[in-house]
């Protein structure tokens, strides 16, 4: 007996944690992590993508889905996955929500859950709509009641989709993005600060490949009447991450650097 609960508190200790967007969008590549096989030796951490970056900084997490704004504050980092989340069209749920046009905006609020998303709404108001309102960083969830009049808001997420339904202007980042650079846009990537090795590179795509098979099983269990969840995953997000897409990754980061 004891020695059983040794043995399963050590493989406790060195399972790879991995921190994960708890949005809906990352459903079809968590499907295939949640299994006993892969829970056996890892451990996943949800959270907003803000958190998830700082996990991964604060060493809480070995491998996570973290912002691509994030990785210019990395001295050091591995792309562990050819799978993300991306959009080569709309992606739906990264949204400028406002009740005046674009250039009518005296004020934007910024999503405190968001890293990539924020600094691609400044990118864009400065490169492409060149407009400057006063922004404001939001600090919780309340700033969403402040969409009203000339000031907008950025928001992403569930929430987003949820937002559509409510906001007379919705300004997709995504498609404005494309707009500007004709290039898809890479909002997360799978990150690890130290390599991963081979093997497990290898098994880590598979789980992340599965859910792919199974897109009409896990649309339907969601019962998610705010937005047509089918679509979503197969065509505002996009998820193989192909030179292209590194390609609108590269040209975003080299906006943050300038
Ligand atoms: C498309 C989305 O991408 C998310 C947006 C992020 C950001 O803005 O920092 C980070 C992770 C992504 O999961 C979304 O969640 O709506």
């Amino acid at each position: 007996m004891l020695q059983i609960c040794l043995k399963e508190m050590m493989s406790e200790k060195h399972k790879i944690k991995v921190g994960a967007v708890s949005y809906l969008n990352t459903k079809p590549m968590m499907y295939g992590m949640q299994n006993e096989a892969f829970l056996q030796d890892h451990e996943l951490v949800p959270g907003y993508p803000a958190r998830v970056a700082e996990m991964l900084k604060a060493g809480e997490v070995d491998v996570a889905l973290v912002p691509v704004a994030l990785l210019k504050e990395l001295p050091n980092y591995f792309i562990v996955s050819d799978y993300c989340i991306a959009a080569e069209h709309e992606v739906a749920s990264v949204c400028l929500f406002s009740e005046v046009p674009v250039n009518e905006l005296t004020t934007v609020y910024l999503d405190y859950q968001s890293r990539t998303s924020v600094a691609l709404a400044k990118v864009l108001m400065n490169e492409f709509w060149g407009i400057h309102p006063e922004i404001i960083n939001a600090q919780d969830e309340s700033y969403r009641t402040k969409i009203e009049g000339r000031t907008g808001a950025v928001v992403i997420g569930d929430r987003a989709l949820e937002q559509r339904r409510l906001s007379t202007y919705i300004y997709d980042l995504a498609s404005e993005w494309q707009a500007m650079t004709n290039l898809p846009f890479v909002f997360a990537v799978w990150v690890s600060l130290t390599p991963m090795g081979e093997d497990w590179i290898t098994r880590f795509n598979a789980a992340n490949a599965e859910g792919f098979l199974h897109i009409d099983e896990i649309a339907e269990a969601q019962k998610y009447p705010v937005y047509d969840l089918k679509k979503y995953y197969t065509h505002n997000i996009s998820y193989l991450l192909d030179d292209n897409k590194r390609k609108g990754m590269e040209k975003f980061l080299a906006f943050l650097n300038a």
